[in-house]
């Protein structure tokens, strides 16, 4: 067997590109306090890698509390909001829609609507804060995952979680 010693290893290589990284865009009357940032996959004849959260370009709350959601086609899971919480969701394959809707009286955007379309062939990060409202489909033939990383644990004895029926007419948009 060759000899092998902890020095024979080598340091690992960063990427090399100028590929923007957790670059934030926006969508139309995008609601306030929302946050939309462009997620970079990587690639090699290994496979690819994509980094969901990071504090190298800002200081970031860490997730102390990560999880996988699957969705099934057609799924629909809405609607909701947090007291507490802000959600970030990392979406990075198959084709979901992602719909915000503000019914906080006091904010500039109260009312507005946001329908955005995210997974595979537009991979996110969507930071939700506290009380703007939110529901998610999956709208393609095959199951999609993505991963929340709030700012809260989901503490079971006092979820942070209220919920209205997925067709509830207060709501100017329909799942179909
Ligand atoms: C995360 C978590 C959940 N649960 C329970 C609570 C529910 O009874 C059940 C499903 O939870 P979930 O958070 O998936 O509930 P949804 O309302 O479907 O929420 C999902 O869709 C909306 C739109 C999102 O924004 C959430 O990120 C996403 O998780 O598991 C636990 O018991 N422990 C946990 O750690």
């Amino acid at each position: 067997m060759d000899m092998l010693s902890l020095e024979d290893f080598v340091d690992d290589k960063p990427w090399g590109d100028d590929v923007p990284f957790l670059e934030d865009v926006r969508v139309a009357d995008q609601i306030e306090g929302v946050r939309l940032q462009r997620l970079a996959t990587r690639a090699d004849k290994r496979g690819d890698l994509t980094v969901l959260l990071s504090a190298l370009k800002e200081p970031i709350m860490s997730p102390p509390h990560v999880y996988l959601v699957s969705a099934e086609p057609r799924s629909i899971r809405a609607w909701v909001y947090h007291k507490r919480q802000s959600d970030r969701l990392a979406y990075t394959n198959g084709d979901v829609r992602v719909v915000l809707y503000d019914l906080r009286t006091d904010s500039p955007t109260y009312q507005k609507l946001n329908i955005l379309d995210v997974g595979a062939a537009n991979k996110v990060l969507l930071t939700i804060p506290p009380f703007v409202v939110h529901g998610v489909q999956n709208r393609g033939m095959a199951a999609a995952t993505f991963v929340n990383m709030p700012t809260n644990v989901y503490d079971p004895e006092n979820p942070d979680k209220s919920r209205v029926r997925y067709d509830h007419p207060g709501i100017p948009y329909k799942f179909d």
